[in-house]
Order: structure tokens, then C-alpha cells, then sequence
């Protein structure tokens, strides 16, 4: 559905007198298959609407090529925009526009007949749970009907790929968990193919078959969430002492254990990461108490998607977010 090589942008900005080149997107190679659902994650200014516009022909390319839909990006636009949705970050509504009627419209837009436009949207509003909403202005509806009815807009003309830009950004957590319902069932009940961006880890988690990680523009991990946690060194083991005196003595005993890796402490807490800290942990607790060592607290966590970040980067998304 999607496949794009050595994709790139770079934009020529003024600072000061002096003009300067940011490279928003170095040389991106993807594949979507139809009927994935791919996040594309990452920061803060990492590329990710730069790369989205250019998919979906708002944007040139500075190099590289893309297919969308079977359509090159550059030499055939026309049909790529007939063959997409598209979602963007700020939405395509009036605030004071009737909701109906702009989805009406927009369909007219892409020739569908009015009558034709209608029934669509009326289905569309049915499917993302907005059924009295149509002789409303968006600018009275919450945040959660807005982005819903952003999204019938961006499928009234029945496209098999929808690019969704940041769907849930700015959603209270009930909002969010609805909308990724929605966009769930457009997958199972329609067949979409989505490509979507975001900076939430939980969202890319929860959502997608495969997910880009994207920073400095480059790609810099690319598969299913549970593979990429697999990639990481392991679970993460942290054992909280009763006494800092004996940190040095910990460190020993989780240096020695099977596979152990990044082993560190702070203050009073020692740390390591263990393949399969489930079988391992037993043993590791019984070696800790034969050499008298008091801990006031343990705590394993499974690898998530900052651990994956964070090893890919060397810095927390959670963070730069
Ligand atoms: N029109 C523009 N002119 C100059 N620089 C731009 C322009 N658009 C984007 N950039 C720069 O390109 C880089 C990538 O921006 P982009 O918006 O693609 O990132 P992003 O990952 O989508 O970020 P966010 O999550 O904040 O939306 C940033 O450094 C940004 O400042």
C-alpha cells in the first residue's frame, strides 16, 4: 500500500540574514501492507508530519520516491489524493459550519453525488458513535466528537488507506480509549489500511501490528510492539536496599547472575536488566538474603517501548514528549 525509498525533505529557513537548511526527513524507506496498522512514533520535531505530508502529496519530496496506493507520489498526485484519507493534526472543520454539511461537502469535493454523500456520511457518523451531531457546529462539539467527525470527513469517499496525523493528541484518556475503539473497528469491519502518527507509546502499543520509530528524521526501528520489546535487553530488576552500605555488596550478586546486563545503582536502589527475570528471580532473592542483605522493595517490569527508545536513541521519549 505504501512504499517509499530515500524519502527526504529539507526546508531552507532564515535565521537572522542567515539562511540555513534543516533536514526534516534524511532518507526514509518504508512498506505498509494492505491492511496494517502502522504508528509511525516518535519526538518532538522528528520528522513525522514531514514525512505524512509528503505521503500523501501536500509536501515535495527534496529526494527519494514514493508509492501510495500504487500511485507515485510525484508523478500521479491526482490519483494518490482520490485513493487516501487523511486525517490531519489541526482537522479540516469550521467551527461554525453545520457538521453534516461539511462532510456533504467534502464528499461533493471528490465527486460523490449529494444524495450519495449523505447516506455515507449519515453511515459514517453512525459507525464513530456521532448519530445527533449532524445539525451541530463543530465548534460546540467536545474534543473527542471533533476528532471523529475529522475522521468520517476523511473517509466519506470510502478510501482503503486512511493517514490519520496525531489522531488522540490533546483527548482526555476516556476520549483516547474510545477513539482507538473506532479506529479498530475500520480496520475489522472495513478492511482499512491506517498509517498513523503519534507520540504516545501507550497509543502505538495498544494500536498497531508494526510501528516506525523515527528520529532525526531517520528510521531507526521498525516492527511488531512485541518484537521490538524482544530487541531490549530484558526485564528490568530493581531491587530497593534497606541500607546503602551494602550497594557495592548487591551490585556483586547481580553482576554474577546468568545474561545480567546494565547493572547500576542509585542511591539505594540497584538495578540490572535479566532475560527472564521470572525464572531468574528466586535464586537472585535467596543469594541476596544468605549474604544478610536487607531490601526494603522489588520490582520487575517488562521492556516497554521508551526501554526500546531509549536503547535505540540513547534518550526517553517519554522525556523529549
Ligand atoms: N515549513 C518548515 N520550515 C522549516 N522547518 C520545518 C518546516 N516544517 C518542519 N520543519 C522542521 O523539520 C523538523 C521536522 O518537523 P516535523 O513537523 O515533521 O516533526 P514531527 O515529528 O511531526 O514533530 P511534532 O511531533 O512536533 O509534530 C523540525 O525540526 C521542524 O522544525
Amino acid at each position: 500500500m505504501i512504499h517509499a525509498r530515500g524519502l527526504a525533505r529539507t526546508f531552507r529557513t532564515k535565521r537572522g540574514q542567515v539562511k540555513e537548511d534543516v533536514v526534516a526527513v534524511a532518507g526514509v524507506d518504508l512498506d505498509v501492507a494492505e491492511g496494517e496498522v502502522v504508528g509511525f512514533l516518535g519526538p518532538n520535531g522528528a520528522g513525522k508530519t514531514t514525512t505524512l505530508r509528503m505521503l500523501v502529496t501536500l509536501l515535495a519530496p527534496t529526494a527519494g520516491t514514493a508509492t501510495v496506493a500504487g500511485h507515485d507520489v510525484a508523478r500521479d498526485p491526482v490519483a494518490v489524493r482520490r485513493s487516501i484519507g487523511y486525517v490531519s493534526q489541526s482537522g479540516s472543520t469550521s467551527r461554525e459550519a453545520i457538521a453534516g454539511e461539511e462532510v456533504v461537502d467534502h464528499g461533493m469535493l471528490y465527486g460523490i453525488p449529494r444524495q450519495r454523500a449523505e447516506a455515507r456520511g449519515r453511515e459514517l457518523f453512525d459507525q464513530l458513535d456521532l448519530p445527533c451531531i449532524w445539525g451541530r457546529k463543530p465548534g460546540s462539539l467536545s474534543g473527542g466528537q471533533r476528532r471523529r467527525l475529522d475522521i468520517a470527513m476523511g473517509l466519506v469517499h470510502d478510501p482503503t488507506l486512511v493517514f490519520l496525523d496525531e489522531p488522540t493528541t490533546g483527548l482526555d484518556p476516556q476520549a483516547r480509549a474510545n477513539l482507538w475503539t473506532h479506529i479498530r473497528s475500520l480496520r475489522e469491519e472495513r478492511g482499512m489500511t491506517i498509517f498513523l502518527t503519534t507520540h504516545y507509546l501507550d497509543e502505538a502499543d495498544a494500536l498497531c501490528d508494526r510501528i516506525l520509530v523515527i528520529d532525526h528524521g531517520q528510521i531507526v526501528a521498525a516492527d511488531t510492539p512485541d518484537a521490538l520489546k524482544r530487541q531490549v535487553a530484558g526485564d528490568l530488576v530493581e531491587l530497593d536496599l534497606a541500607d546503602t552500605a551494602r550497594v557495592a555488596d548487591a551490585v556483586a550478586v547481580l553482576s554474577a547472575v546468568d545474561g545480567a546486563a546494565e547493572v547500576a545503582a542509585h542511591g539505594r536502589r540497584v538495578s540490572t536488566r535479566l532475560p527472564h527475570a521470572g525464572s531468574a528471580l528466586p535464586r537472585l532473592l535467596r543469594e541476596i538474603d544468605a549474604r544478610g542483605i536487607a531490601l526494603d522493595a522489588v520490582e520487575v517490569r517488562r521492556p516497554t517501548l521508551d526501554d526500546v527508545f531509549l536503547t535505540m536513541t540513547g534518550r526517553s521519549l517519554r522525556e523529549e514528549s
